[in-house]
């Protein structure tokens, strides 16, 4: 019986599906493997993705791919990818092996006893994204200083995560649907789902810390844009009302503006 899904959200990430897939697979060993669905969603790549999912499938291991021809996006993606899932244990990894697959059966040991278990750059011992050049830092820290009001998560940035199923979805078989309100547009739907799935305790202590070291890209190329960092802003905004109602909205917009002032210093 599948007990945990992993969705990977995937877009032009062919040669990402079998280093993915078999690194997975080898590092849950073969009673968890046995448990374990692997999906990928990719928005109709046309770069033999399928094709790739199609040998794995061949060579025994339980992947699959869903091809989503009239939709775009790495959140919904992963929404979707969810609808589909058999197990309890719901994980979301990227394709790209930034999230490494060695860290998925400590997730998943963490899933049996927790609501929520988030994989985090920020803890003592990792050095975050020491790759990355000094725009995607700059990006990054402002992105986690916006959102730190509305979790008490220690990287809501991150898309390396997982969750018990019975948090996301109100009713049951034919019945079961993701619970009203999840935005899916954009990168951070970790951020939106540990703001609005009702957590024990507002998420105080129901969220594991799982640290990783975030990877380089070997092969194909990071899908942030600036439509993905404008889509951001606007799920914050959205995020906000959502918390604090609309007249902290303005204190939001001036937070805003003095963040970006900070970072723009830098430059100047
Ligand atoms: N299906 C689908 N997948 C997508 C899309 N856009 C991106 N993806 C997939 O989503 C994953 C992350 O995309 P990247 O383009 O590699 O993102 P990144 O810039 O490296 O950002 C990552 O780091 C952030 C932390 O700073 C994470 O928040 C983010 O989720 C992602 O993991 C990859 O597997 C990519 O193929 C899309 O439109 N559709
Ligand atoms: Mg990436």
């Amino acid at each position: 019986m599948i007990s945990c899904s992993v969705i990977v959200p995937a877009y032009h990430e062919k040669l990402n599906v079998e280093p993915l897939t078999r690194r997975l697979f080898e590092a849950l060993g073969n009673k968890k493997s046995k448990e374990t669905e692997l999906i990928f969603v990719d928005d109709n790549s046309q770069d033999g993705s399928v094709e790739e999912v199609e040998r794995l499938q061949k060579a025994g291991y339980n992947v699959r791919i869903i091809v989503r021809t009239t939709e775009r996006g790495l959140s919904s993606a992963v929404l979707r990818g969810f609808k589909e899932a058999k197990g309890q244990y719901l994980i979301c990894m990227d394709a790209d092996l930034q999230h490494p697959p060695e860290v998925v059966p400590t997730m998943i040991q963490q899933l049996e006893k927790n609501p929520f278990v988030l994989g985090t750059r920020y803890a003592p011992g990792i050095e975050i994204d020491k790759d990355w050049p000094l725009y995607r830092r700059v990006i990054s820290s402002g992105a986690r200083l916006l959102a730190l009001p509305l979790t008490p998560a220690s990287d809501p940035m991150s898309g390396f995560f997982g969750l018990q199923s019975k948090y996301l979805f109100n009713g049951e078989g034919d019945q079961r649907h993701i619970i009203e309100g999840i935005n899916d547009k954009g990168f951070k739907i970790a951020l939106e789902l540990l703001t609005k799935i009702p957590l024990p305790n507002g998420g105080k202590g129901s969220i594991v810390d799982v640290p990783f070291t975030f990877g380089v890209r070997v092969e194909g190329e990071s899908k942030l844009s600036s439509k993905v960092m404008i889509q951001y802003l606007q799920q914050l905004k959205d995020l906000y009302i959502y918390k604090f109602g609309i007249a902290q909205l303005l204190i939001f917009l001036v937070l805003l503006v003095l963040v970006a002032l900070y970072f723009l210093s830098f430059f100047l």
